[in-house]
């Protein structure tokens, strides 16, 4: 049976410093095998929650359960579950990356040397795991730290913001690397980012933080519901205002009729256009993207 318990769930978990409230009764599951994204603006409390979610500061009310351990209760068997790369990894320079790998290894009881092979495989770096660390780029560091953080095969990876200072190309490397961590090996990364841009090309689903409250929590890759989905929809025709007369709703815009409607619907407006003798040149549906309701969401802070 598929195993569909949460391997995190965040518990009403508040954090006050110095009287003030940084996260505010943050509840949140997340399920298994995905990559879930934890997004917002600068100083919403993303890295504040990350924290918490690895021991690194105290939980002020609520509670944090990976796998079903309490953070606060069961710390040990909780982070037991857990990588993390929060603050940047510390690696010695002057030694291999493969080196490295080894040195961690000899501290994670259980981990062989076919799994150190594992994890150069997975994150790609293969062909220059026997260069020193110092000639490495920040992608392939982070790489480095990724398989770092995986050698126990923790069901739970997380990231603080793991995008910032690569290039699009670099990206495009942590994500597939990510999936693939996901798809392999059924672990669940959670990353955060202010970027939406970056967060829709790498995640199944996005949770947005504000001024430390979640506001929002989306599915991004549900491809049936994108399909059974209400979309503005706009009807170029050849005469938009006897199309609006014949429909009986919609809004008049430039050259078109203006709906919203699922997939089905628009098929049965077509059909009805052309038979009250309109020509429909072309259907097009008006995307809001994920970017254009974050901005609606949060008021347009923190989008770079
Ligand atoms: N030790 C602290 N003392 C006082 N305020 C703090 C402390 N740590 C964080 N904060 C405040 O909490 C809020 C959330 O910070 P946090 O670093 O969690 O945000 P973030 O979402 O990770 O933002 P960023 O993307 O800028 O890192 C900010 O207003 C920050 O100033």
């Amino acid at each position: 049976m598929l195993d569909l318990e949460p391997v995190v769930r965040l518990k009403q978990v508040s954090k006050r410093i110095g009287g003030k409230t940084i996260i505010d009764k943050l509840t949140l599951d997340i399920p298994p095998g995905q990559v879930y994204g934890f997004l917002g603006p600068n100083g919403a409390g993303k890295t504040t929650t990350i924290r918490m979610m690895v021991g690194l500061m105290s939980i002020s009310e609520g509670d944090i359960e990976i796998q079903g351990a309490s953070v606060s209760e069961q710390f040990e068997l909780a982070i037991s579950h857990v990588g993390a790369i929060v603050e940047n990894p510390e690696m010695y320079k002057f030694l291999s990356g493969y080196h490295n790998l080894l040195h961690y290894a000899r501290m994670s009881p259980g981990v062989t040397k076919q799994r150190i092979a594992e994890v150069v495989e997975l994150v790609g770096l293969e062909q220059r795991i026997h260069d020193k660390v110092k000639t490495y780029s920040l992608g392939m560091r982070q790489r480095l730290g990724v398989a770092q953080a995986i050698l126990h095969r923790p069901r739970l990876l997380v990231l603080d913001e793991p995008t910032n200072g690569l290039d699009p190309q670099g990206i495009r490397e942590l994500r597939s690397y990510l999936r693939q961590l996901a798809e392999k090996e059924g672990t669940t990364v959670f990353v955060s980012s202010h970027l939406l841009s970056e967060m829709e090309l790498m995640c199944d689903t996005v949770a947005v933080i504000q001024q430390g409250r979640l506001i929002d929590v989306r599915q991004l890759h549900d491809q049936d519901k994108l399909e059974n989905e209400r979309k503005q929809t706009v009807f170029e025709v050849s005469d938009p205002q006897r199309a609006w007369e014949l429909i009986g709703q919609g809004q008049v815009v430039d050259g078109g009729l203006l709906l919203e409607l699922d997939r089905n619907a628009a098929a049965v407006i077509n059909e009805q256009l052309v038979r009250g003798g309109i020509s429909v040149y072309r259907i097009r549906v008006v995307t809001r993207t994920l970017e254009d309701q974050f901005i609606e969401l949060t008021g347009g802070v923190g989008i770079e």
